[in-house]
């Protein structure tokens, strides 16, 4: 019989040292009674050491007050409680032995506690299974970076940073729809680079792009984050001044233009300057769709170009019977 139990506490030692997972046992008030081979490698502590410690005291980055709440229902409720690494990284601060290309600097862990009796029917000691879940986790993590990332993607313009035409046209159709019902009104900005040929031709195309990213960081900086900016083609943006009457979008429209003109864009030992033409239209309640809306800023900015560019033209300034004065036209 004594021979059965010693082989019994035996296997039982064997058992505990070779899982794979971490095995704690304590009494209520958190003192270490058991702790597994998987604890002692990755704690770095014998089990001499912690036996009869408390593990607050041996762990001071675990919150005492945190872990006691979060372990009473193991001993009012007689019930498991979970721990998952979406809520908590991790219990134990310990390292990972992942590569070093890994993004893991510590172990990801999720911990269950469960309740343990004593012969008559007592719960005064609680089991923690610390599992290594780092793989799982960093999986997970990179396939949410990289849903992130497409998402990005899809909606960002590469080389501005501002919104894409598809992107920014689905945007702008949901805002057409939601501006009917609105009481304050937007305007809507269609702006295009002048002479834009001339400069990729003397300066080259990536001087172009160069041309047209200064820009879209102009356009950014001038407008609020809840405006619509998108890059609408090569070197055309559209802007939706939102909350913004025609006579507050023209005060932005032409502190682009001034920015545009004041810029000195160097690339590669070559100064290039550039100037900007600018279309407005406000919203109406008679605009029956949201392109006719974009139609009216365009036509505008056409009036801009014909009116001698570097200047900001508006929808009912179109149709004049006389051309406007570029010079007016500047807010
Ligand atoms: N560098 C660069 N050039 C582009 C890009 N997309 C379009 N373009 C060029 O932009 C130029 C646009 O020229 P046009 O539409 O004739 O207009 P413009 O020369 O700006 O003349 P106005 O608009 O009338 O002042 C074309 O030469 C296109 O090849 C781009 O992403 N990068």
């Amino acid at each position: 019989m004594i021979n059965d139990d010693i082989m019994q506490m035996h296997w039982q030692h064997d058992l505990l040292s070779s899982i794979e997972v971490g095995i704690v046992v304590m009494d209520k008030h958190f003192n270490v009674e058991v702790w597994n081979q998987f604890m002692e490698n990755h704690a770095d502590l014998r089990p001499s050491e912690v036996i009869g410690k408390s593990l607050f005291s041996l762990f001071p980055e675990i919150e005492e007050s945190w872990l006691r709440g979060k372990a009473e229902p193991v001993f009012n409720l007689r019930t498991p409680v979970f721990i998952i690494w979406e809520q908590r990284p991790y219990l134990f601060q310990f390292g990972t032995n992942r590569p070093i290309t890994s993004d893991a600097t510590y172990m990801f862990q999720n911990v269950t506690m469960f309740p343990l009796s004593s012969p008559t029917g007592e719960i005064n000691k609680l089991c923690m299974l610390v599992y290594d879940v780092t793989d799982q986790a960093l999986g997970k993590l990179r396939v949410e970076r990289l849903n992130d990332e497409l998402q990005q993607m899809s909606c960002v313009d590469g080389l501005t940073g501002l919104y894409n035409r598809r992107y920014w046209q689905e945007r702008f159709d949901s805002h057409f729809k939601l501006q009917r019902r609105r009481d304050n009104t937007s305007t809507a900005m269609m702006l295009d680079i002048d002479h834009f040929k001339n400069i990729n031709d003397t300066y080259g195309h990536q001087a172009g792009d160069e041309v047209i990213k200064t820009l879209a960081r102009v356009i950014q900086k001038s407008v609020r984050e809840t405006d619509l900016a998108g890059r609408y083609g090569g070197e055309e943006f559209a802007i939706i001044l939102v909350d913004s009457n025609q006579q507050n979008a023209a005060k932005v429209a032409d502190r682009i233009r001034r920015l545009a003109e004041a810029m000195m864009v160097e690339h590669e030992g070559q100064q290039i300057k550039f100037t900007v033409s600018v279309g407005l239209s406000e919203y109406r309640p008679d605009i029956k769709s949201n392109m006719a809306w974009l139609e009216q800023a365009d036509q505008a900015l056409y009036l801009s170009k014909h009116s001698g560019r570097n200047c900001v033209s508006t929808w009912d300034m179109v149709g004049a019977d006389s051309a406007p004065n570029p010079e007016q036209a500047k807010a």
